[in-house]
């Protein structure tokens, strides 16, 4: 039998956790030790994956079954994948996957069987979206389209985390219900990357502004960026910012209901982060011009205080107001968006 003292896989996949994303591998490492490895895994499943999809040198016809069968793999010991593109910033996750699935295969059955599903749905929302043609050209269409595919990619986060906290048995089991709010939950935190990734995801050739938004301001969604159309970006910017905002009463319910210290952390600091950024990005034009972050002074601010409930809506409040005092009355969306601020303030 050969035992590995210090147990070198787990270190690994805590290297890659490290490695895809810094700040974020922190709060992962500080959950409660029975709910850490498997948020850990569950991370870097998710990670793999969304390499894949991303990986634009892989032909759909390849692509679409390591998608849908993805649910698989992470039972295959020993499986990994050779062929990301040169510049697939996780290459290495991928080339050493055997590593995760290791992992994987240690954690307890309900958190295998709550991961496996999760990867099942998303593996086939991900390969549906990657080969239809018209999204890969005209991009998303309408707003419910948005929210699907948002759900593919980010609310079956939310819902398989909020079963692994269930499952736990560190949040209620009951907290397993909160579906809805777990679903939007993942909305938010995408919908808000993918209105500050415009340029971004403009330079790349994609489209994730719904069509059903960006047809009221411009006939192409790229010529928002040029400096003529000022006025219309940034009118179409508070439209998507008004779709986002949309998911903060559900998100601050979810907070609410949590009660384990270090889940709350966990799932509070994206949230500060994301309603952070969002007021940043309203009717801020340098969101064509650059991807605009968060100061670092600031997002360590908000990591500190991102405490408990009333903090983080404290947090919430604050930001709702910078939004209600950039609101412009020139701006088609100023009623809906006072409306919506109204909503959180009340919530707050
Ligand atoms: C209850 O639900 C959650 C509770 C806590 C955190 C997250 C969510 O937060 C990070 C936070 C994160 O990863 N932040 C990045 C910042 C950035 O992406 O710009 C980072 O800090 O590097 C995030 O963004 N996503 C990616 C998706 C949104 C697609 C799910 C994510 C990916 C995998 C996992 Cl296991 C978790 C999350 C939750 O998911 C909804």
């Amino acid at each position: 039998l050969q035992i590995d003292p210090e147990n070198k896989p787990k270190k690994r996949c805590y290297e890659f956790l490290r490695q895809t994303s810094r700040s974020f591998a922190a709060v992962i490492q500080e959950v409660h030790e029975d709910l850490r490895d498997g948020i850990c895994i569950f991370y870097l499943i998710l990670r793999g994956m969304d390499t894949i999809e991303d990986d634009m040198t892989i032909p759909i016809e390849k692509k679409e079954p390591l998608l849908r069968n993805f649910h698989n793999l992470i039972f295959k010991k020993g499986w990994t994948y050779t062929e990301s593109g040169p510049n697939e910033k996780d290459r290495q996750l991928l080339l050493e996957f055997d590593v995760v699935i290791d992992e994987f295969l240690c954690l307890k059955k309900e958190f295998r069987d709550i991961i496996a599903d999760t990867t099942k749905k998303m593996g086939n929302g991900m390969a549906d979206y990657a080969k239809d043609t018209v999204r890969n050209k005209y991009g998303i269409m309408t707003i419910k389209d948005f929210d699907t595919y948002c759900y593919y990619v980010a609310g079956l986060v939310g819902i398989g985390l909020t079963g692994l906290f269930a499952t736990s048995g560190l949040e209620d089991p009951e907290f397993d219900n909160n579906i809805e709010l777990a679903n939007s939950m993942g909305l938010f935190l995408q919908k808000v990357n993918i209105t500050r990734d415009y340029l971004v995801d403009d330079q790349d050739g994609r489209k994730f502004w719904p069509k059903e938004i960006w047809s009221k301001y411009t006939n192409d969604l790229s010529e928002l960026k040029k400096p003529e159309n000022a006025t219309n970006a940034l009118n179409c910017l508070s439209d998507i910012i008004l779709n986002a905002l949309q998911h903060v009463p559900d998100c601050l319910t979810y907070m609410s209901r949590l009660k384990e210290q270090t889940v709350f952390n966990f799932c509070a600091i994206p949230q500060v982060m994301a309603i952070a950024t969002l007021s940043i990005c309203f009717r801020n034009h340098d969101v064509f011009k650059k991807v605009v972050k968060l100061r670092r002074g600031e997002s360590v601010k908000l990591i500190l205080r991102s405490k408990n409930i009333y903090e983080v809506a404290d947090i919430f409040r604050y930001y709702n107001r910078v939004i209600i005092n950039k609101n412009d009355p020139r701006d088609p969306n100023y009623l809906k968006i006072s409306m919506a601020c109204g909503q959180i303030e009340q919530w707050c």
